[in-house]
């Protein structure tokens, strides 16, 4: 397979995770040929990663996302947030590169998702939505596709990580409590960065308006726990995944870059 020129937009902490693996050697066939970021230091770190190794291309700090589309990569992973996906989508779809992203929230907007879809049709290109994390797209769209189902989301969460947003108080240091329950539309417009992971679940089967969402504060509670239930007349499955740190979300790009190019798709 060819190589695949690669940028990455948002240079934080998971666009890092990403960086790492391919200067590990863990992404053969791509080439990270440019980077952007709000900040443009964060930009230059990444950028200047990949060239003290070397390598026989240039990767380019980019000052905008107009920049950077004009390195034409054949794929965009985004890691920076809802916001930004909305901004870089089409324009990126158009430009003829492919997006791997971890700021579903976005296409909690119905308009939107269909537009994308709409414009990546018809450019050949594509979206591809990293299970971050969660996981179990798969059995999530396999049953949808079967029969009717119902869906629910069960997020436990410190209190700290719910800092800066309208239903923090201080509280929730040492009274667990029940902070949210609603849909998964709702929760993103809520929590506009922390529950991307709703919409995904939503999205790969009943619908951002379908999935009831319910965001638990425990004290003390270190990392995330999502829980995913999906029932219909056939199947009962569970999808529970308990992560530390969001680290797994920058590893779910590079798992979703791997398939992309891999003979073996999962
Ligand atoms: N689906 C999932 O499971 C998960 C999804 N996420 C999503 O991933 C995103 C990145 O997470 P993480 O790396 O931890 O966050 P960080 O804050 O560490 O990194 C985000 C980076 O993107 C930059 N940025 C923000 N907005 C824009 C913009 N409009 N244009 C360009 N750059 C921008 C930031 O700004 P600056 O350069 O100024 O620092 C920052 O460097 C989160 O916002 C969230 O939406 C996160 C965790 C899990
Ligand atoms: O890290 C998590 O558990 C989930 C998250 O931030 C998101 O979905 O945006």
């Amino acid at each position: 397979m060819r190589t695949k020129t690669l940028a990455i937009v948002g240079c934080g902490k998971l666009a890092n995770i990403v960086a790492e693996a391919l200067i590990k050697g863990l992404l053969p066939d791509y080439k990270l040929i440019g980077t952007y970021s709000r900040t443009f230091e964060k930009a230059e770190n990444i950028a200047k990663k990949i060239q003290d190794l070397n390598l026989n291309y240039t990767c380019k700090p980019c000052h905008s996302l107009e920049e950077l589309l004009n390195l034409k990569p054949d794929y965009i992973v985004e890691t920076a947030s809802p916001t930004s996906l909305r901004e870089l989508a089409l324009p990126a779809l158009k430009n003829g590169s492919s997006i791997v992203t971890l700021s579903i929230g976005a296409f909690a907007d119905n308009d939107f998702y269909e537009k994308v879809k709409e414009t990546a049709t018809e450019n050949g290109t594509r979206v591809h939505l990293a299970s971050g994390a969660i996981g179990g797209f798969d059995v999530l769209r396999t049953v949808s596709l079967m029969e009717e189902s119902e869906v629910t989301f069960k997020t436990k969460k410190g209190p700290n990580s719910l800092k800066n947003t309208e239903v923090y108080d201080d509280a929730l240091q040492t009274e667990e409590r029940e902070v949210f329950k609603g849909d998964a539309s709702e929760a993103i417009a809520l929590f506009p960065t922390r529950v991307n992971v709703a919409v995904a679940a939503a999205l790969a089967s009943t619908g951002p308006e379908n999935v009831k969402v319910s965001i638990n504060s425990i004290p003390d509670f270190v990392g995330d726990d999502h829980r995913i239930e999906i029932k219909s007349d056939q199947i009962h499955a569970i999808i529970d995944v308990y992560s530390k740190t969001a680290k797994i979300a920058g590893w779910s790009v590079v798992n979703t870059l791997r398939n992309i190019t891999s003979p073996i798709a999962f």
